[in-house]
C-alpha cells in the first residue's frame, strides 16, 4: 500500500486486466475449446437436483464471452449496482464460462454467505499470484481448506474482541502521538495516517516500532502489496482461470509481465520472510518484545526448537498488516473529508464531546459508550465511503437453491457492498453523510438507534470469511475520530488567494476505495488546548 494508493492484496482480486495482444491470441484458441468443454460439462450435470430451477435473472450477455465485456475495467460495482436495479437483489452472470452470482441486499448476502457459509466460504482461484507470485502466504487467497483454517486461527487468536481489548493501551498511545504530528505539519496528514495506522499493525504482529514516514518494514509492506496492482490480474488472468496454462513460459504473456511476476515474488519474500526470521532470531535472542509473533512462535515450539505451522504463522503475521492498513488509512481519510465538508456535524460531535469531557482530559476507550454521535459518525464512515465497494469474492462449493433459483456449485459470488451501503430502504437518501440516521435525539441529548441496518455489518463482508480484523480497525477508527474532534477544528485548505480548497468526493476507482490526495487545515480548539498540552500518553 503505497502513499500514491496503489491497491492491497484485498483491492487487486477482482481488477478486470488489461488485456494484451499475446494473451488475446491465446485466448482465442483457448476459450472456444473450453466454452465447448463447459458446455459438454454443463449437459452432463443437466436434469440433477437443483439443475431443473431457473438460475437467477440477469443481464443478457454475448455468446462465449457472457457478460464479460459488458463490465467497466474501473469500478465494476457501480455497473453491478445497476444491474441490481434492473435485475433486483440476487442476479447471474457469466463471464467466460465462469458463474457469477451477485448480491445486492444485506439479507441475500446474509443469506446465503453467513447462514450457509459451509458451501460458500471458498475464494475463486488465483493461481497466478498464489502459485508463482508468492502470495500463497496471504489467507485472503486461501480456498476453503486446511491452512485457511489455521490461519484464521492463528489470526483470531489476536484480534478477537477481548485480545483487541489488550491493544487499547497501544492504540491510545499512537492516537496521541499522531493528534501531535498533525498538529505540528497539518500538511502531511496523510503520510501521518500511513504512519501511525501502520505503527498500530506492525507492533503489534511483530513488536516492531515504526518511528518515520518511511520505515523499511512498513515500505516492503506496502511495495508487496502494489505489486499485486501492477499485475493488474488477481483472480482474472487466463491463469487464474485455467491453471495449467501456468506451465507455458512467462514470455508468452510479454516481458513486462515477466518482470511484474519478478517483482512480485522479491517483493513478497521481502514482506513475508525478512521480518518473520528478525522477529524469530530476537525471540531466540531474549530480546523480542511481545507480540502475535512471539506467541504464536512461542505456542508451536516444538521439543528441538523448531517452529511447528510455520508457513502459516510467517503469512498469517505478513496478512495482518497488509489486510489492514491500507482500508484503515482510507476510512479515516474519509472521516477527514467528511468533517471538513460538514463543518455543522463536526460541530454538533464537539458539543457532544465537550458536554462529557469539559475539556479537561482527551477521550479514552472507557468514553465510547457516553458517546454515541461519535459512534454514529464511525458508522457514517463505514457507510458512505465503503473500503471496499465490490466486496471480495467468495466461491461456492456445491450446489445450491435460493427463493427459487439454482446457484452452481463453483459459482463466484459477489457481494455488492455499495450496493447494500446505499439500499434506500435501509438508509434513506444515501449520498448524504448523515450520521443522524443512527440516532434518536430527545431535545437534549442523544442515544444510538436499534432499529436501524448496522453498516458494519457489510462493511467487513459475511461468514466465515468475515474481516478478522474488524474489532482491531473499529478501535482505531473511534478513537481517531474522538480525539480529532475533541482536538481540532478541521476545515478546508485555503489556496494562494485565500479561497478554500475543497476535497474531491470522487474517490479513485480502485479496488480499495481512497480518496484522492487533499490537504486540511487543523487549528488547536481552545476548548481543549490545556488537555492537549497535557496529553503525552495513554492515561
Ligand atoms: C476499515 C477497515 C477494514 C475494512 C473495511 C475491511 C474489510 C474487509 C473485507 C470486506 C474483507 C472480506 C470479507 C469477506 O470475504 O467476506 C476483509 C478480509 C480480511 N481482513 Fe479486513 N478490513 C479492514 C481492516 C482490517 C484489519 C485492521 C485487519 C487486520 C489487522 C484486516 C484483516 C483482514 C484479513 C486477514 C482478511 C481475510 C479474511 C479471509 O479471507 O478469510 N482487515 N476485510
Amino acid at each position: 500500500m503505497s502513499s500514491n494508493h496503489t491497491d492491497t492484496l484485498l483491492g487487486a482480486i477482482m481488477t478486470v486486466p488489461p488485456i494484451e495482444s499475446s494473451r488475446n491470441v491465446i485466448l482465442l484458441f483457448l476459450i472456444p475449446i473450453l466454452y465447448l468443454a463447459g458446455r459438454l460439462w454443463l449437459a452432463g450435470e443437466k436434469n440433477k437436483g437443483y439443475h431443473r430451477l431457473p438460475l437467477p435473472p440477469g443481464p443478457k450477455g454475448f455468446p462465449i464471452l457472457g457478460n464479460a465485456l459488458q463490465l467497466p475495467v474501473k469500478a465494476p460495482w457501480l455497473q453491478f449496482r445497476k444491474w441490481a436495479a434492473i435485475h433486483g437483489d440476487v442476479y447471474y452472470l457469466r463471464m467466460l464460462g465462469q458463474h457469477v452470482i451477485v448480491l445486492n441486499s444485506f439479507e441475500a448476502g446474509y443469506d446465503l454467505l453467513h447462514k450457509r457459509g459451509a458451501i460458500y466460504s471458498d475464494r475463486p482461484g488465483m493461481s497466478l499470484v498464489r502459485d508463482h507470485g508468492g502470495w500463497k502466504f496471504s489467507v485472503v487467497t486461501d480456498p476453503y481448506g486446511e491452512d485457511f483454517h489455521l490461519k484464521r486461527r492463528f489470526i483470531n487468536q489476536s484480534l478477537n474482541p477481548s485480545a483487541t481489548k489488550k491493544q487499547l493501551g497501544l492504540l491510545l498511545e499512537n492516537i496521541r502521538l499522531f493528534v501531535r504530528s498533525a498538529h505540528e505539519d497539518p500538511s502531511k496528514i496523510q503520510a501521518y495516517t500511513r504512519m501511525y495506522t501502520g505503527a498500530n499493525a506492525m507492533m503489534m504482529t511483530y513488536g516492531h516500532q515504526v518511528k518515520s514516514e518511511d520505515d523499511e518494514w512498513v515500505k516492503n509492506a506496502d511495495d508487496a502489496a502494489s505489486t499485486l496492482e501492477a499485475s493488474g490480474t488477481i483472480g482474472a488472468h487466463s491463469i487464474d482461470m485455467w491453471p495449467v496454462l501456468g506451465k507455458l513460459p512467462f514470455f508468452i504473456w510479454g516481458q513486462q509481465f515477466v518482470e511484474e511476476m519478478e517483482r512480485m515474488s522479491k517483493a513478497t519474500y521481502l514482506a513475508t520472510t525478512v521480518p518473520y526470521n528478525i522477529v524469530k532470531q530476537q525471540f531466540f535472542d531474549g530480546t523480542a518484545l511481545p507480540s502475535m509473533a512471539t506467541s504464536l512462535i512461542e505456542e508451536n515450539l516444538t521439543s528441538d526448537n523448531s517452529v511447528a505451522n510455520e508457513e502459516c504463522i510467517n503469512g498469517s503475521l505478513a496478512i495482518t498488516y497488509i489486510a489492514g492498513a491500507d482500508t484503515t488509512v482510507a476510512s479515516i481519510e474519509t472521516f477527514i473529508i467528511a468533517m471538513i465538508v460538514h463543518p455543522e456535524i463536526q460541530r454538533e460531535a464537539q458539543g457532544a464531546i465537550d458536554d462529557l469531557l469539559q475539556g479537561e482530559r482527551l477521550p479514552t476507550f472507557d468514553d465510547r459508550e457516553s458517546l454515541p454521535y461519535v459512534e454514529a459518525i464511525l458508522k457514517e464512515v463505514v457507510r458512505w465511503r465503503p473500503v471496499v465497494p465490490g466486496g471480495i469474492p467468495h466461491r461456492s462449493i456445491e450446489d445450491d437453491e435460493y427463493k427459487g433459483k439454482f446457484i452452481p456449485k463453483g459459482s463466484m459470488m459477489i457481494f455488492n457492498t455499495i450496493a447494500m451501503m446505499y439500499n434506500t430502504t435501509d438508509f434513506p437518501d444515501p449520498e448524504n453523510f448523515f450520521p443522524r440516521r443512527f440516532l434518536n435525539f430527545d431535545g437534549t441529548s442523544y442515544t444510538l438507534r436499534t432499529d436501524i441496518r448496522n453498516p458494519e455489518e457489510i462493511g467487513f463482508g459475511f461468514g466465515r470469511r468475515i474481516c478478522p480484523g474488524r474489532h482491531f480497525a473499529l478501535s482505531w477508527l473511534w478513537v481517531t475520530i474522538a480525539t480529532f474532534l475533541a482536538v481540532f477544528e478541521i476545515s478546508a485548505e485555503l489556496d494562494a488567494d485565500g479561497n478554500t480548497v475543497l476535497p474531491d468526493l470522487e474517490y479513485d476507482a480502485g479496488f480499495i476505495s481512497h480518496p484522492k490526495p487533499f490537504k486540511c487545515r487543523l487549528r488547536l480548539r481552545p476548548e481543549m488546548a490545556a488537555a492537549f498540552s497535557s496529553a503525552d500518553g495513554a492515561q
